[in-house]
Formats: structure tokens, C-alpha cells, sequence
């Protein structure tokens, strides 16, 4: 990989280890991946409980994975697909970076600005303690907002631009919560994959 490939920005965050690389795929690979996965994922919208009441999900997702053990979140359960050559190999690149081999994949869609993925922490119990996140996004650059749990006045946020690796590491679950909000911009869909470790 290049030089410019591997920039890494270090967020200086406490309680955190976040890092983001802002040239992990090359533009034209990154968008030939988003071509490809828009078309051949079998994209679902789920339901969601929020207090009691039911949603449709603002934004549509795909689990990926190599063991047949299902994945929970907001009371959702998500049985998962077998990987693809494209997320293997994303995966692979993923893994170059990290000392660790992922076992699933969480792909979300974001048709448009009104698509959006509300405050939340990945702590799901089987993803263990100090949890390792690798997100990936392709196509429309969002922004990402993280704040402190117990802090208001600790947030941050970051534009992820397409072809694009953030990292989730060491304690940041616990303190942290992340959201993508929705915007009212005229955007383009926008592909993310996250890679996790379920235990
Ligand atoms: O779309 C993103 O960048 C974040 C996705 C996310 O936080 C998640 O799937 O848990
Ligand atoms: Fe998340």
C-alpha cells in the first residue's frame, strides 16, 4: 500500500481508541465495491422496538458471516449470509490493518439523507469485552457523531468519506455512544459495512 493509502489520524479522544483512515481503498475500487454490493446484497428492512412501539428501521441492512450464529441488536435478531468474495476480500484489507480475524459483517444502506442510525454503542454481549469495530463506507460521505456517555461536553464529529476505514477499539464502547444522523442535503446513498467479532 502507498503512503497516502495508509494515513491514519488517531482521534484524541479519553476514555477512546479510534482511528481513522481517510485512504484505505482506492476511489475507483471503492466505488466499483458500492456498485456491486448495491446490487447483489438482498438488502432487508427490519423492524425496531423503541419504547414499545414498532418502526420500520431508517435504513436497510445484511449480515454477513462465516459461523451460523445469529446477531441481536434492538431486538432485532439477524441470521447471517455466507460471506461473498467482495466482503472476503474487504475483510482481508481490513484484516492487513487489524491483528484480528473478523467473523461477520453488518452492511446498512442509506438510500437518502432521511436514512440515519440513532445513538447507540456496538456492546452487544457476544461481541466480548473492548470490542474491535471496522467500518467501511462506500459512496456518500456522512457524518459520524460520538459523545461521551457521562461527559456532555465531550463530542466529536467526522465526515467518512468513500473508501474510507474508522476504527472502534479498546474502551470506547463503554464510554461512547455514535450516530449517523440524517441530513437535509440532497445526498446519494451511502454503503457501510462493519466488521465484528462475534464471539
Ligand atoms: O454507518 C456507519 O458509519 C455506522 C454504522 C454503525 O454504527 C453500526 O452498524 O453499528
Ligand atoms: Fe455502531
Amino acid at each position: 500500500m502507498g503512503k497516502e493509502l495508509l494515513k491514519k489520524i488517531e482521534l484524541d479522544l479519553p476514555d477512546s481508541a479510534i482511528s481513522y483512515y481517510p485512504f484505505f481503498i482506492y476511489k475507483d475500487e471503492a466505488t466499483q465495491y458500492f456498485n456491486r454490493l448495491r446490487k447483489t446484497v438482498p438488502w432487508q428492512q427490519d423492524e425496531i422496538k423503541v419504547f414499545g412501539k414498532v418502526y420500520p428501521q431508517p435504513r436497510l441492512t445484511a449480515l454477513y458471516g462465516d459461523s451460523n450464529k445469529p446477531y441481536s441488536y434492538s431486538n432485532i435478531v439477524m441470521q447471517p449470509h455466507e460471506f461473498t468474495p467482495d466482503i472476503l476480500k474487504l475483510k482481508q484489507k481490513v484484516e492487513t490493518i487489524c491483528a484480528v480475524k473478523f467473523t461477520s459483517c453488518l452492511l446498512n444502506l442509506y438510500r437518502n439523507g432521511t436514512d440515519s442510525n440513532g445513538w447507540h454503542a456496538d456492546n452487544e454481549k457476544e461481541l466480548g469485552i473492548n470490542p474491535l469495530i471496522a467500518s467501511v463506507t462506500l459512496g456518500q460521505e456522512r457524518y459520524f457523531h460520538l459523545k461521551h456517555r457521562n461527559n456532555k461536553n465531550l463530542k466529536h464529529k467526522l465526515l467518512l468519506q468513500h473508501g474510507s476505514l474508522l476504527l472502534m477499539a479498546g474502551p470506547t464502547q463503554d464510554h461512547w455512544l455514535h450516530q449517523v444522523p440524517k441530513t437535509a442535503k440532497p445526498v446519494q446513498e451511502r454503503i457501510n459495512l462493519t466488521f465484528r467479532v462475534i464471539k
